[in-house]
């Protein structure tokens, strides 16, 4: 296992090697895992070759950090303010089974009156044998409880997502197709979820969370950090507590994974 602190396009950025040939990268803005190499040396997330990794604006792809509003369902800029801000590596937990590089962001409650809580997020990144875990873990450092929404908004790269399909968040193992736009929230769906696309075969499951959202803009969205044709490369399926805020009482701790598991 290595570990690199690097800059990417500007952007300070940190890397995890795993002994498989695998390999996990992440911006410190927003915590945000930009790829993951598996052990075949296949490329599973797709990050828009337009999007500034130096930002100001939230970065296109890989993984954003959704905390603690989910889209426009709040007071607060879309998606929350944990996508754009500045995270800091911290101390991999003693006794890590895996590879694994750890980020950690404080909120404090005099940083906006929208969100006047103060909070820790810690976000784990394994790499493990089968697959990468990303682990999102808050915990209410304030006097106040707190509700939030979270999700782990996963740009998958599938190769043309109109020929991929999802199972796993329709009733009954009904298969999703992608050939039409989509932006889903699936309300208390467990998973598994199967992904099946020309790029790659993916399993994914969620723990802690409770939902699953689905989005591709298709082709005649206008997104500008979006090249031509880029839509047709991603799907994002997100695990998510979005339905249903998470309530955290002063020193609780809530936490969520999603583990993406390569298949044949
Ligand atoms: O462009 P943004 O803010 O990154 O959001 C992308 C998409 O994120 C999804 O989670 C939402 O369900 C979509 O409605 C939204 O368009």
């Amino acid at each position: 296992m290595t570990f690199e602190t690097l800059t990417i396009d500007g952007a300070p950025a940190v890397r995890l090697q795993g002994p498989h040939g695998d390999s996990v990268t992440a911006l410190l803005r927003g915590g945000q895992v930009i790829s993951w190499i598996d052990a075949s040396g296949t490329e599973r997330l797709y990050c828009s070759p337009l999007s500034p990794l130096a930002g100001p604006q939230a970065v296109r792809g890989g993984v954003p950090v959704i905390f603690p509003q989910f889209s426009g369902r709040g007071p607060l800029m879309r998606h929350g303010f944990a996508r754009t801000r500045d995270w800091a590596l911290a101390d991999t937990p003693a006794g890590a089974a895996h590879p694994t590089l750890v980020m950690r962001m404080e909120h404090s409650a005099a940083e906006t009156a929208l969100w006047a809580h103060d909070c820790v997020c810690t976000l784990a990144v394994a790499l493990e044998a089968a697959g990468l875990r990303i682990t999102l873990a808050v915990h209410n450092t304030g006097s106040s409880a707190l509700s939030f929404h979270a999700a782990l908004h996963t740009y998958l790269e599938v190769g043309d997502v109109t020929q991929a399909t999802l199972t796993g968040v329709l009733p009954q193992g009904e298969v999703l197709s992608l050939a039409e736009p989509i932006d889903h929230l699936f309300e208390s769906v467990p998973g598994p979820f199967a992904l099946r696309s020309p790029a790659s075969a993916l399993d994914m499951a969620h723990e802690g969370f409770t939902d699953a959202v689905v989005w591709n803009p298709g082709p005649q969205a206008v997104i500008a950090d979006l090249p031509a044709g880029g839509y047709a490369r991603f799907l994002c399926v997100e695990a998510a507590s979005v339905g249903v805020p998470v309530q955290l009482a002063p020193g609780a701790h809530w936490q969520g994974c999603q583990y993406l598991v390569t298949a044949a």
